[in-house]
């Protein structure tokens, strides 16, 4: 039995892989433990309904998940397009700028997504935010080259305020290293930013930035799963 939150997870994440997923597609498998229950609802649409899906993953995690449920890998030297990326998200705005790499998988997530015709979003009603920083309070992920994070961290806090740490690891001494082999720091107490892409702009200048956990309008919907079991959709206002 699934507590609310991890049923609205799943809700979310079934939602988007019976709606947003067709034969022969090439699909991106986001990060995170919401893309869990997208991966077992594909695994089990695949067994069913007989479909040719190759999946290319965001993380180790996704590419375990993949190879776990049996289904069948690719990559982007093979299918450098694809028709649709469904992942997961820390926190989404009213405008559909998104803070993801809570789980420090934010370049290659950032990188599959904009190969894809289209970035599925699935989250929990917790994820759903009016502005940045309101809901998720572990700040917006910047993934740097080791060498460069004192001098990244200094420059974005004189530029931008707030406060910006380098993320430790949990069962290791020292920071947590990234699939890609580089440091995390977390952007936390930031004020509130008319201009994200100018930010993000701004900060992916920096030497030693190899990218941004803002995800800004690169979603064209998302899936919050509630805790009364509906669901409620955002879709881009622009239609990007
Ligand atoms: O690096 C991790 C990813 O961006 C995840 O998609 C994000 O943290 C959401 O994860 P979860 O589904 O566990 O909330």
């Amino acid at each position: 039995m699934l507590s609310p939150l991890e049923a609205a997870k799943q809700t979310a994440a079934h939602k988007a892989i019976n709606k947003h997923v067709e034969n022969n597609f090439v699909l991106g498998i986001g990060s995170g433990s919401t893309i869990v229950y997208a991966v077992e609802r594909l695994a089990e649409r695949v067994a069913k309904e007989n479909l040719e899906v190759v999946c290319i993953p965001t993380s180790f995690q996704a590419k375990q998940l993949i190879v776990k449920h049996g289904l069948k890998l690719g990559s982007l030297d093979t299918h450098p397009i694809l028709d649709v990326c469904i992942d997961g998200a820390d926190e989404v705005d009213a405008n559909l700028n998104i803070i993801k790499g809570g789980g420090a998988c934010l370049l290659e997530e950032k990188i599959i997504a904009s190969c894809a015709n289209g970035l599925v979003i699935i989250a929990d009603y917790t994820k759903n935010s009016t502005k940045l920083g309101d809901q998720y309070k572990k700040g917006i992920p910047i993934e740097v080259v080791p060498m460069s994070y004192v001098p990244v961290r200094n420059k974005i806090r004189n530029t931008f305020g707030g406060e910006v740490n380098l993320r430790m690891a949990v069962a290791k001494a020292g920071p947590v290293i990234t699939d890609n082999g580089n440091f995390i720091l977390d952007w936390v107490n930031f004020k509130q930013l008319d201009d994200w892409k100018e930010v993000n702009t701004a900060i992916r200048m920096i030497p030693g930035v190899v990218e941004t956990g803002l995800f800004l309008q690169m979603a064209k919907i998302v899936y919050f799963g509630q805790a009364d079991g509906t669901i409620k959709e955002q879709t881009a206002k622009d239609g990007h």
